[in-house]
């Protein structure tokens, strides 16, 4: 072992370890067991702001002055060293200083020599401040605990914002489908409107085309509908359309389209029905309609123009070829179906 010092005489010796001991900041101390007498060093006071000497050189000194908080640990950490339960004296705790505030410190002691009974003898320890460190280290802990926190009132605010989201999702996807069902139908009939029937018959024809499946076409409209309204009023007129689509749509098959092309002029698509049955079927709504008591001693007639699709057509071909037809039936006396 490096020794620093080599003295020849124990009062050099002395000299040599009061000057460190006064020097150095933190204080020390050296507990005789046999007497109870505690040696304190200068800096031991000076940590704690006291006057150097002021305290009784005993035990009780460094016990009166220790947290109350603290004292249990201190206590029972110091009996587990000194009775041999733990290998060393090592702990951290706060000391009264003269201004009454504490001061976070940490102890370190040896034990020197033993009495003949196993007792100490003699320890001496060291008293080293570590205030600022525990606070900083209080100020992490603090700031961990504020981020944790943090971190947690974020995940659920994520949380709650994603339900939020979902719900409002929802929402629209619901008013989507409402304002495109809505697209697709008349308001006053509550049948398909023009828009949705186009696409229909789109879809029929393309279908038709594709597996060679015979298609028909219809339109039908009110016999002199004017004289309804002006006899009666535009809102029994309205009430009118409103059952004769009832009416319709009761007397069709499920795969059978039905819309209103606008005004009093009403469209049906035939899937699957060529022209000698789309004819049947037509008759035969007319026929219903003109037995139907629309109104208090009040029935209207229907009359219609039919076509069959050819793979040839094109939406205007088969308009063209229907409107002809139900103009046909028009002067040709109306109540009729006429085809082309
Ligand atoms: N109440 C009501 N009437 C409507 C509606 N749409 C169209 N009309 C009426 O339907 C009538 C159609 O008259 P016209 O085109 O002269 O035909 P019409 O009187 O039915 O005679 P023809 O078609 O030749 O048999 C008009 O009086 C329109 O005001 C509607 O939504 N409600």
């Amino acid at each position: 072992m490096n020794e620093t010092y080599r003295h020849k005489r124990v009062t050099e010796s002395d000299t040599t370890l009061n000057a460190i001991l006064d020097l150095i900041v933190e204080g020390t101390w050296d507990w005789n067991g046999e007497t109870g007498h505690v040696t304190r060093s200068p800096g031991w006071y000076r940590m704690l702001g006291h006057e150097i000497g002021v305290f009784q050189e005993n035990v009780f000194t460094w016990e009166n002055i220790i947290h109350p908080d603290d004292y249990k640990r201190v206590m029972a950490h110091f009996e587990q060293y000194i009775s041999g339960q733990s290998p060393q004296y090592l702990i951290e705790y706060r000391c009264k200083k003269s201004d009454g505030s504490y001061l976070w410190i940490v102890d370190r002691a040896k034990i020197l020599a033993y009495k003949t009974d196993g007792t100490v003898a003699r320890m001496i320890g060291a008293h080293h401040n570590i205030h600022d460190k525990k606070l900083a280290e209080d100020e992490v802990k603090k700031l961990n605990k504020l981020l944790q926190q943090g971190n947690m009132s974020l995940e659920n605010l994520t949380k709650i914002k994603a339900k939020k989201l979902q719900e409002k999702n929802q929402e629209l996807e619901t008013k989507i489908k409402e304002v495109d069902l809505l697209s697709n139908i008349d308001p006053l009939t509550s049948i398909a409107n023009r828009r949705s029937f186009e696409k229909e018959l789109s879809k029929e024809l393309l279908r038709s085309r594709r597996y060679n499946h015979p298609l028909s076409l219809a339109i039908f409209d009110i016999d002199l509908f004017k004289n309804v309204n002006d006899t009666y009023g535009h809102q029994i007129g309205d009430v009118i359309l409103q059952k004769l689509c009832k009416l319709i749509s009761d007397n069709i098959r499920e795969l059978d389209f039905f819309a209103r092309w606008g005004g009093e002029e009403f469209v049906l698509i035939f899937p699957e029905l060529a022209i000698k049955k789309a004819l049947i079927a037509t008759d035969k709504l007319r026929k219903i309609i003109s037995q139907f008591e629309i109104a208090p001693n009040l029935y209207i007639t229907c009359s219609f123009g039919v076509t069959e699709c050819t793979d040839n057509d094109s939406i205007e071909d088969l308009f063209q070829r229907i409107d002809n037809s139900l103009y046909q039936a028009k002067s040709n006396g109306r109540n009729r179906v006429e085809s082309r």
